[in-house]
């Protein structure tokens, strides 16, 4: 199979990480005979350096003539005193927009080996399986006005919460959908319907949805009592369907579950069938340029586009498999290391290749002789 990969690595460990799931992938081409194209853009704070613009036209070309693209993530301290406009997340809010990504699935599942990497007890979090279905493309990340104004007559603030309802309907709509297809068939909408108009709506919309999928079970959840029952008792959840702020803050603290921001993939998927994959950490100024970070979530996050996008399951499952193993074998980066000795970002990226390599000969020797 032939396909191009449009890739934005943007700043920090965005590029660290993109640059070896880069590697596994051209694995997974060679041993399962595909060529996949790789085509590079600029996005987030080194497009403002090079470009004056944290999104060029450029990169919204590249992400157009590609079948998938993979991101890493966006935003230093370099860019924070930036004027809004300038900032290299309004390069990623700008194409989530452009290419209408208004469905971000990060999902939840706990790896057996990583159970006492959790600061949850380990009973609590032993077969987890979720997923987060927030909203993208809308909500106060995306609302005008968005200023600082005079109210009053005192130095005043407004940010705005926007959402149409035919975004509200889409969005879960999507989720029951995702929920269908589960084994549980049950969906937790996380609103604050108590104080919020948007929220009332977005209920109502829920309620409306429901009846089209009969086999699916609809509960309601306030998001402050969300946050604690992710703590509390995570195994509850099957399918969180919320708006984007919400599903933004309460992944990063679902993340923990797995042991490390640095487990989790996500995909961002559009109306038009071009998809994107990203991580769901950030640029990590904190640990950038070390080669310490955790890869995983980015080359899970390649596992999704070659199953969603591609429909590549068995190479998927091969990377996912991979991934397993080498955590199974006790190789942690940094994160999940807890103080004994860390794999560097690329030697976790090197052994998941050994792995899928090894993997796919023993398959090839049984296919062989069966
Ligand atoms: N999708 C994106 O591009 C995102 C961009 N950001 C931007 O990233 C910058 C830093 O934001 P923070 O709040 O620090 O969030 P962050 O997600 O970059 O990092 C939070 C903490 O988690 C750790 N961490 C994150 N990913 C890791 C990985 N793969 N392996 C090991 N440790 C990892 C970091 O070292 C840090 O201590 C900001 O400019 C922010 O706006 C933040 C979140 C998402
Ligand atoms: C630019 C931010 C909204 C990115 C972020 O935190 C995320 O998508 O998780
Ligand atoms: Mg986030």
């Amino acid at each position: 199979m032939k396909k191009r990969i449009a890739l934005l690595p943007g700043d920090g460990i965005g590029k660290e990480v993109v640059d070896v799931t880069v590697e596994v992938l051209k694995t997974v081409a060679e041993h399962f005979h595909h060529q996949f194209q790789f085509d590079y853009g600029l996005i987030g704070g080194d497009a403002i350096d090079q470009k004056g613009n944290p999104l060029p036209e450029e990169t919204i070309a590249i992400c157009k003539q590609a079948d998938a693209i993979i991101l890493g993530a966006v935003g230093g301290p370099k860019w924070d005193q930036n004027p809004m406009e300038l900032r290299p997340e309004r390069g990623l809010l700008a194409l989530r927009k452009e290419l209408d990504l208004f469905a971000n699935l990060r999902p939840i599942t706990t790896f057996d080996s990583l159970l006492d990497s959790s600061p949850l007890k380990k009973e609590y979090v032993n077969g987890v399986d979720f997923v987060i279905v927030r909203e993208l493309t809308g909500g106060l990340y995306f609302g005008k006005p968005s200023e600082r104004i005079t109210y009053e007559g005192q130095e005043a603030v407004v940010d705005t919460l926007l959402y149409k309802r035919s975004e509200i309907e889409r969005i879960i709509e999507s989720a029951f959908e995702i929920a269908s297809k589960r084994r549980r068939k049950h969906i937790t909408s996380v609103d604050k319907a108590n104080v919020l108009e948007s929220s009332r709506v977005w209920r109502e919309v829920a309620e409306e949805v429901a009846k089209r999928y009969p086999e699916v079970t609809l509960e309601h959840m306030l998001v402050d009592n969300a946050a604690m029952q992710l703590i509390r008792s995570p195994k509850q959840f099957d399918v969180i369907v919320t708006e984007n702020m919400f599903g933004d803050i309460l992944s990063d603290e679902a993340s923990m579950i797995t042991g490390s921001l640095g487990m989790l993939a996500s995909a961002s998927l559009s109306s038009t069938g071009l998809h994107l994959y990203e991580p769901i950490h950030g640029s990590a100024p904190d640990i950038a340029g070390k080669n310490i970070a955790n890869p995983v979530a980015t080359i899970l996050s390649a596992a999704m586009m070659l199953r969603q996008s591609f429909g590549l399951e068995e190479e998927a499952k091969a990377i996912e498999k991979a991934v397993d193993n080498v955590l199974n074998s006790g190789t942690r980066t940094a994160d999940l290391a807890q103080g004994n000795k860390a794999a560097s970002t690329k030697q976790m990226a090197e052994e998941i290749k050994n792995a899928l390599a090894d993997d796919h000969a023993i398959l090839n020797i049984m296919e062989a002789y069966s």
